[in-house]
């Protein structure tokens, strides 16, 4: 039960995917009746089953919206020199707009490294230090997917944002720091007071109990239970971690008890990362083709 002696709305990021995605498809239709088929290349780096998995839903995602996804699997003993070529090709190909590699890849390859070497314009993750520069100066630019779901669920589901207190837990560069940025921005679904705080400081619940909403980003399964939300307070659980395709979410289900609003563990958050890695998508190949 909640504070209000109701159990907490669900704040399902389904609708607000398939709300994204319809906008996407409007926007492939428009290429390609100007003769532009968009497309998203996938790069995937060793034989993770999970990642694997991934790359199959991108794909098909990209099929059922009109894109074309040219894919390059590389073996794990792959070099960094190895992905590094494979992503200036793709920078090279006019006929590519956006490119992912599949994250994780093997231990002996930095990620980091290989994303400086993406053109910044193709980064649909919006991962790569220009669209963080972006970002922070609030030019536009494709977003990190995971904080622009978060944005987008909130707005979807009618919660107030502007001027309310934000906590996230976690500072990790794919979400709690974005995620900070973006939420302060001055727009009606952002504007928020925003604070992050991370799991190294001793008393962090002291820091997400004062929270209005509060974002789980630690990356910590369970490490936020009841006695860390302020009751009444929406809960947005966006860290996760995996074993395998199991996903092991930052806030324990009992949370809900004591929230006035809460992301569900499956079809919560993560349906709208995928979303708007094809938002990102639809856009470059707008922007490539003078139409963004
Ligand atoms: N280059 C990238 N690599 C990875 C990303 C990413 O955004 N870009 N994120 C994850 C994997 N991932 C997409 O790639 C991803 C994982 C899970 C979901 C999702 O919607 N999960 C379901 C839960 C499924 C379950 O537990 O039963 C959900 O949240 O409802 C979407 C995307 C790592 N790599």
């Amino acid at each position: 039960m909640s504070s209000t002696g109701t159990t907490a709305r669900i704040l399902s990021g389904q609708p607000v995917a398939e709300q994204v995605l319809a906008e996407v498809a409007e926007g492939v239709l428009a290429l390609r009746a100007a003769g532009v088929t968009p497309a998203l290349a996938t790069v995937l780096v060793g034989d993770d089953d999970a990642s694997a998995g991934y790359i199959r839903i991108k794909q098909r995602q990209a099929a059922e919206l009109g894109f074309s996804s040219p894919h390059v699997h590389l073996p794990a003993s792959a070099s960094q020199a190895d992905l590094h070529r494979v992503l200036a090709d793709f920078n090279a190909d006019k006929d590519v707009h956006g490119v992912l590699v599949q994250h994780p890849i093997p231990g002996h390859l930095d990620y980091d490294r290989a994303l400086q070497v993406l053109d910044p314009d193709k980064d649909v993750d919006g991962m790569h230090p220009v669209n963080m520069g972006r970002l922070a100066l609030g030019l536009p630019g494709p977003l990190p997917c995971t904080p622009a779901g978060i944005e987008a669920l909130l707005a979807f589901h009618g919660v107030p944002v502007s001027g309310r207190e934000v906590v996230i837990l976690g500072r990790g560069a794919t979400l709690g720091r974005p995620l900070a940025m973006l939420l302060a921005q001055k727009r009606p679904t952002a504007n928020a007071a925003v604070t992050v705080v991370h799991t190294g400081v001793a008393d962090w619940p002291r820091y997400t109990r004062r929270a209005e909403i509060l974002v789980a980003a630690a990356g910590v399964p369970g490490i936020i239970q009841p006695e860390h939300v302020r009751p009444g307070a929406v809960v947005v659980g966006g860290g996760v971690r995996y074993e395998g395709r199991r996903l092991l979410p930052d806030v324990d289900e009992s949370c809900a008890e004591v929230a006035g609003a809460i992301t569900p563990r499956v079809g919560g958050v993560g349906p709208t990362t995928v979303a708007m890695l094809f938002r990102n998508a639809v856009r470059a190949a707008q922007r490539a083709a003078g139409m963004g």
